[in-house]
């Protein structure tokens, strides 16, 4: 074990698959993914272009309407050549490439990082907009491009494999990515169709010359038609194939869809609903740390509302750096998602009897909970020990709880009795967040959806089942334990807490949850666990179970 110190570390940019959905608030991009209210339409979509207003006045590129897309000749020379060639920095572009706009250029390189080097689109692109020195409108643009076209990759790839007389599996990755990005302007923007075919053609002349036709020629099939139309040629009936069906339609794995729609009760009006929410940009919620500030005030501040359940939410309304706001900087509040500072603080809402004063986060990485648990300990004269395995992220933790009572160990969770730190039955609270497939949060990660897979579930699960025990361990008896995922996979829920709970040999009762939220909070269910969901409540899909030790 460690104690951290030392200089905060950055994790921006690295790869790390451990459902950390709380990241933004370490390092969230100035566009974040706050490109518009987002059209709640079919497959969803993002911003529909509101970001692109009328930028785009080009015009067909000398593209020749009417061509079928399987031809493969590159017969639109010329491009975009009507256009200024001149970037929007003023820059000549470079010699031998074709000028392609900024904007979509750093989507592009955004949505290839994704696929090429295994990146996180949130991660990744706003080092790119800061390297382009894209700003304002042109940095929204470019975002919603990107998440707006990783979030369809799947309906997307159905409608681009149809259009292309092939599986898209069998185009070159480089014009497949600028495929992809073209469709999406296409069918769901209002990026006018001359301008979203011209630039990717553009694009896909600079990146690999020898397609350039075979692209114009897709793209043209592609425009042939809207998306309601193409889905309704490719999709599977929703009367044979409901789950194929909704996979299709509103861009999600076939198994994503069977794990929501089996944790909503076979619901699937209520599946629907929820998939149409994951291909929404995702609001940004602040966490306005009890005992430093006033979640109304700090609304009224940054030009927020406070939330509708977390007395300590505040709904940003626009988009912006939400790091870069006084109240964050000055470490009066932190970003994150309401529905994790509701399950935090249901945590420290449960009664005790005894003592209240040794509260554990065993897994605490980057720290968005500990920050919020630290600041209730503060105001109750407690103290928090926060543990987290991964060093860059112990650091993390570090930064985000500086001058609260918060001790950082860098160490594994499931060292309980044995590590001196660590020691059993010693603990009032523990909370356990565990790592999961981050499925209750797709709205943030937007190509998450197609990294994770079923088999992720097993080595996840089992961690979660000893990380469970080892809380379960941690607590005195009398104490509480509240378990957190951010995944409603019932296999992550419901399965890993009855579980851990029956193999850890450890006396244990579910406590209600629910009483645990605000009062009056809609949509709970019948008990004791609690799973919250964005189509209902407007959070991440969080699930929480809390246990007594007996
Ligand atoms: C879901 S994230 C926690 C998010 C965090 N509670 C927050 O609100 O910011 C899960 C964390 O558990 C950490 N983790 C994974 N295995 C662990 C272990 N065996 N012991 C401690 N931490 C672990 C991961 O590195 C990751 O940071």
């Amino acid at each position: 074990m460690q104690t951290v110190g030392g200089n905060p570390g950055d994790d921006r940019g690295r790869p790390d698959r451990s459902g950390d959905r709380d990241r933004g608030w370490a390092g969230r991009s100035g566009g974040g993914d706050r490109a518009g209210g987002g059209d709640r339409g079919r497959a969803g979509g993002g911003d529909r272009g509101r970001a692109a207003g009328d930028r785009d006045r080009g015009g067909w590129a000398g593209a020749d309407r009417g061509r079928g897309a399987r031809g493969g000749a590159d017969r639109d020379r010329g491009g975009n050549r009507g256009r200024d060639d001149r970037d929007r920095t003023g820059r000549a572009p470079r010699p031998g490439r074709p000028a392609v706009d900024l904007p979509r250029q750093a989507a592009y390189e955004a949505i290839e990082a994704v696929h090429r080097d295994d990146a996180y689109a949130n991660l990744v692109l706003p080092g790119i907009l800061r390297d382009r020195r894209l700003h304002g409108r042109d940095a929204a643009f470019a975002t919603e491009l990107t998440y707006g076209t990783l979030r369809l990759r799947g309906t997307l790839d159905a409608i681009l494999s149809a259009a292309a007389g092939r599986d898209v599996a069998r185009i070159d990755p480089q014009p497949r990515d600028a495929l992809r990005l073209g469709a999406y302007q296409l069918l769901y923007t209002r990026v006018p169709a001359h301008a979203a075919v011209s630039s990717t053609v553009d694009l896909v002349r600079s990146l690999a010359p020898g397609a350039t036709g075979f692209a114009n020629a897709v793209l043209r099939e592609v425009a042939g038609k809207d998306a309601d139309t193409w889905l309704t040629e490719l999709a599977p009936s929703f009367e044979t194939d409901p789950i194929g069906h909704l996979a299709c339609t509103h861009s999600h794995p076939e198994w994503i869809v069977r794990a929501f729609s089996e944790a909503l009760g076979g619901d699937l009006g209520e599946t629907t609903r929820l998939l149409i929410e994951n291909n929404q940009p995702p609001p940004v919620h602040l966490c306005v740390r009890p005992g430093r500030a006033d979640a109304v005030k700090v609304a009224d501040q940054v030009d927020g509302a406070p939330g509708a359940f977390s007395p300590y939410a505040v709904y940003l309304s626009g988009g912006g750096a939400p790091g870069e706001l006084a109240p964050v900087q000055d470490g009066r509040a932190h970003v994150q998602d309401e529905g994790s500072q509701l399950v935090a603080a249901a945590l420290a809402a449960a009664e005790l009897d005894g003592p209240d004063e040794r509260w554990l986060d065993l897994c605490a990485g980057p720290g968005g909970k500990s920050g919020l648990l630290g600041a209730l300990a503060a105001m109750r004269g407690a103290k928090l020990t926060a543990v987290e395995v991964a060093e860059h992220r112990a650091r993390l933790v570090e930064q985000a709880t500086r001058g609260l009572p918060v001790t950082v160990l860098h160490t594994d969770g499931r060292t309980v009795g044995r590590d001196p730190d660590l020691p059993e039955q010693a603990f009032d609270r523990v909370l356990v967040d565990a790592p999961c497939t981050g499925l209750g949060a797709l709205r943030r990660r937007p190509e998450s959806r197609w990294r994770r897979q079923p088999s992720d579930l097993p080595a996840l699960t089992r961690l979660q089942r000893e990380l469970l025990g080892a809380a379960l361990r941690a607590v005195r008896p009398g104490g509480v334990v509240g378990y957190v995922t951010c995944s409603p996979h019932v296999v992550e829920t419901h399965v890993s807490v009855t579980e851990a709970a029956r193999r850890s040999g450890v006396p244990a009762d579910f406590v209600d949850a629910r009483p645990l939220l605000p009062a009056g909070m809609p949509g709970l269910g019948d008990g004791p666990t609690v799973q919250l969901w964005p189509h209902r409540h407007g959070t991440d899909a969080m699930f929480l179970a809390v246990l007594r030790r007996g």
